[in-house]
C-alpha cells in the first residue's frame, strides 16, 4: 500500500498529511527519470512551432553532448519553451501542456520499463494522461480538479526541478499539509483529499536543486468510471479540467 511507504519513507513534509493521501518521494531511478522527461518533452516539442523548434535546435547543437549529465540538463533555457502565462483568472501560471494518447517510441526500454511500473501503481484503469510542464517560475494556484472531467483519484509523478505541493482542506483553511516532490517521486490524491482539499504547487523558491523547469505527468481516471463520493459539497474556488 503506497500509504506505508509514506510513513517509513524519506518524505519531506510539514503539517497533517490527509488520510486519503499516497506517496513515494523515491519511485523512479535515475535513467528512468531521465526516459521519462525526454519523452515528455520529446511530445510538447513536436506540438510547439516550427520556430521554436528551429531555436531548440540550434541550442542543442551548440551544445557538447550530455548523455549522462545531471537529470536538469535535459531542459533547455526557459526561452526556448512556448511557455504560456495563462489567463490572469486561470489556476497554472507559466505552462505548456499537452493531452497525451501515446508515448512518443516504443522503442526505448527504460521508458518501457518506467511506464510499466507507473502503471502498475493505478488503482483502476480507464485513464487519461496528461503531462505539464512548468517553466522556472511557473506555478499552480490552489484548486481542485474539476469534479465532472475526472474520477475519485490523481496520481502525478513530478520530474525535474523539486517543488512543493501544498494541500488544503476546503472547509478549514488550518488543516493543511507541505510536502516536497523531489523528481522521480508519485503521489496518488484519492477520495477524500482528491475531492474535500485544494491542491497548489508553490513557486519555485530556491528549494536544495536551485530554481529549475518541472514536468508532472498527471493520471486521471474517468469520472464515469469507479466514483465513490457522489454527494460532493466543494467550497468556492477555481476549478480545473
Ligand atoms: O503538477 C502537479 O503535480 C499538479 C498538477 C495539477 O494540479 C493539475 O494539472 O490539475
Ligand atoms: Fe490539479
Amino acid at each position: 500500500m503506497l500509504s506505508k511507504r509514506f510513513l517509513s519513507s524519506i518524505a519531506k513534509f510539514r503539517g497533517t498529511i490527509p488520510a486519503d493521501f499516497h506517496f513515494i518521494p523515491d519511485f523512479f531511478a535515475v535513467p528512468e527519470q531521465r526516459a521519462l522527461i525526454s519523452a515528455a518533452l520529446m511530445s510538447l516539442d513536436a506540438a510547439g512551432s516550427r520556430r521554436l523548434q528551429r531555436k531548440r535546435k540550434s541550442f542543442v547543437a551548440s551544445l557538447k553532448p550530455t548523455s549522462e549529465g545531471p537529470l536538469d540538463q535535459l531542459f533547455l533555457p526557459d526561452d526556448c519553451y512556448e511557455f504560456v502565462q495563462g489567463h490572469y483568472d486561470g489556476v497554472v501560471h507559466n505552462f505548456r501542456e499537452m493531452h497525451l494518447t501515446s508515448w512518443p517510441t516504443t522503442e526505448n526500454p527504460e521508458l518501457m520499463l518506467a511506464l510499466g511500473r507507473l502503471h502498475s501503481l493505478l488503482p483502476s484503469h480507464d485513464v487519461q494522461t496528461h503531462i505539464l510542464h512548468l517553466a522556472s517560475d511557473g506555478e499552480i494556484l490552489p484548486h481542485v480538479d474539476n469534479v465532472s472531467a475526472s474520477g475519485r483519484w490523481i496520481l502525478g509523478a513530478s520530474l525535474g526541478s523539486e517543488r512543493i505541493l501544498r494541500l488544503e482542506n476546503c472547509a478549514n483553511s488550518d488543516d493543511a499539509a507541505e510536502i516536497l516532490l523531489p523528481s522521480g517521486s508519485v503521489y496518488i490524491q484519492s477520495d477524500t483529499v482528491r475531492f474535500q482539499y485544494k491542491h497548489s504547487i508553490l513557486k519555485n523558491v530556491a528549494l536544495t536543486s536551485g530554481v529549475g523547469q518541472r514536468i508532472s505527468i498527471m493520471i486521471r481516471v474517468s469520472s464515469s468510471y469507479d466514483r465513490k463520493i457522489s454527494d460532493l459539497t466543494l467550497s468556492s474556488g477555481p476549478a480545473r479540467k
